[in-house]
């Protein structure tokens, strides 16, 4: 029988544990190396072969510790399936014997997590909780999304999402926070949660609150997220033929007469975005922000621009162009609307159903610090988002195939424009229809928030994925201007 890492010391677990750590697509860390890693707390939830424990690691880069959730699996035989997921051999140095791997992927030690929640288990410092008023179903096994993402979501039957957060913040998850509070104000544009997993506080010493560890929310079976659907109509776009003669100057409505239009949908998201930040606005408040929070403001994005210009080099070239606006924001005037927004908006984080647009993932951006994920915002911050995941989509085949001819490189660059200006116009004519600010009439302040993302995904990409880097850095010529 396989013994579990208990033990919170197992040396053995911790040096496996190092190396692996790196190479998951989750990991927020891979622009530095680990300094000290070890194990916060350790929870066993399940004995026996297989065995399954929650870890909660406490990781050390650059001086700073980030806390990531794992569950781990300990089996003597590891069956082939799980060996992509495989951590390594314990080998008893501690007593601890058996396969460690990465149990997300094993079905059979994720449908503990249901039964939990529905009986609303308490073991140790887990608390498993259901959301008032639901029943939780208990028999069905989890397999991990293929969905590209920051943390691991189970998809359990055609009933549930359950997203396991991995980089822990403290505190309630905003997700959650969100998510219950837009479900009470009766939002139609969420799924419904199920239930939750925390940690009690102390557990890991963030204060007077349990962290969120995980959050079940309704599976939408049918749905497909913005940036397939998006990406889908950049590719229809591309592949129209080229009209013979000098290079053409194409319009939108170019892009619009190709097939595969996303205008329609973009002006439906715009809509149901502008719906959300009403709910939003009614559940968490709204304030109106004196003219010194737009200096604060700009103060904040020079100081995001510093650090990244300093860690990525091909951003310097930019960096004059992109204060200037930053500046602009700062000398303005006026009183501005603040309230909790979504705060990591783009094409990824919004599905659309049968019924309309659902948009996912109030937790904000990953690298920012809690209490700034938190902090009110003003709307328009969120359409610049999507306004940056527009120029994402149109320019995404285009980054990633190395391979092009520099004529070819610079068509599809045009194409690329006129596919992102067509469905940006028609997000923000949704958007200021349905009730939002309009962002025509707040050019400059949506012009630095673009710019400002911009800056936030080449250090997101440097960080996490270094292969798309070229894609925020490509339109940044654009935007910069
Ligand atoms: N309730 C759901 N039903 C169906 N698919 C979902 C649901 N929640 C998330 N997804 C899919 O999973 C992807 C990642 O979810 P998200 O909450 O954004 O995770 P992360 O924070 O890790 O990026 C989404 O882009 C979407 O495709
Ligand atoms: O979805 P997350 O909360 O994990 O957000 C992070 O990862 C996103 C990528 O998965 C990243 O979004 C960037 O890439 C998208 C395409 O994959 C694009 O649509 C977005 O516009 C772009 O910002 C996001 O920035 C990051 O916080």
């Amino acid at each position: 029988m396989p013994d579990g890492p208990g033990r919170a010391g197992d040396p053995s677990l911790v040096r496996l544990l190092a190396d692996w750590l790196p190479r998951q697509r989750w990991f927020g860390g891979k622009d530095s190396p680990i300094e000290e890693l070890s194990i916060g707390t350790a929870t066993e939830l399940q004995t026996g072969d297989p065995g399954l424990h929650h870890l909660v690691l406490d990781v050390r880069q650059n001086g700073a510790t980030d806390h990531y959730q794992l569950l781990l699996g300990v089996r003597r035989d590891l069956p082939e399936r799980l060996r992509p997921h495989g951590i390594g051999l314990l080998a008893g140095t501690t007593g601890i014997t058996g396969h460690a791997y990465d149990a997300a992927h094993d079905p059979e030690l994720t449908r503990p997590l249901l039964s939990h929640m529905a009986g609303e288990s308490v073991i140790g410092p887990l608390r498993f909780r259901r959301a008032p008023g639901t029943g939780i179903r208990t028999d069905l096994d989890g397999t991990p999304s293929t969905a590209e993402q920051s943390n691991t979501s189970l998809v359990f039957g055609d009933a549930y999402m359950c997203k396991l957060f991995r980089r822990l913040s403290p505190g309630v998850n905003p997700d959650l926070e969100v998510n219950l509070a837009l479900t009470r104000a009766g939002c139609d544009h969420i799924p419904a949660v199920h239930g939750w997993i925390e940690l009690a506080p102390g557990g890991d010493g963030a204060g007077g609150e349990p962290i969120t560890l995980a959050l079940l929310s309704q599976y939408l079976r049918s749905a497909t997220d913005g940036w397939q659907l998006a990406l889908t109509s950049v590719r229809d776009w591309f592949a129209q033929p080229v009209p013979p003669g000098p290079p053409p100057a194409f319009t939108p409505d170019d892009a619009g007469a190709a097939g595969g239009d996303f205008a329609a949908e973009a002006e439906r998201l715009g809509a149901a975005t502008a719906q959300v930040h009403r709910d939003l606005g009614r559940a968490f408040g709204v304030t109106t922000a004196p003219p010194e929070r737009l200096r604060e403001l700009a103060a904040g994005m020079h100081d995001q621009l510093d650090a990244v210009a300093a860690a990525v080099p091909a951003l310097r070239p930019h960096a004059a162009a992109i204060r200037a606006v930053f500046d602009e924001v700062a000398a303005s005037a006026g009183e501005l609307p603040f309230q909790r927004v979504h705060g990591d908006y783009h094409l990824g984080q919004v599905l659309r159903t049968d019924t309309g647009w659902v948009l996912l993932d109030f937790e904000g951006e990953p690298a920012r610090p809690a209490a700034e994920r938190r902090a009110p915002a003003h709307p328009l911050r969120d359409v610049a988002g999507m306004l940056r995941s527009f120029e994402y989509a149109a320019r995404f085949l285009l980054a990633v195939d190395g391979n092009l001819a520099p004529e070819a490189a610079d068509l599809l660059e045009l194409r690329a424009r006129a596919w992102a200006q067509r469905n940006r116009d028609a997000f923000c004519a949704g958007y200021a229809a349905a009730g939002g600010p309009d962002p025509a009439l707040h050019a400059a302040l949506v012009r630095a928030f673009e710019l400002d993302k911009a800056v936030y995904e080449i250090r997101y990409e440097a960080r996490n994925r270094p292969s798309w880097l070229p894609v925020p850095l490509r339109s940044l010529a654009h935007l910069a201007g």
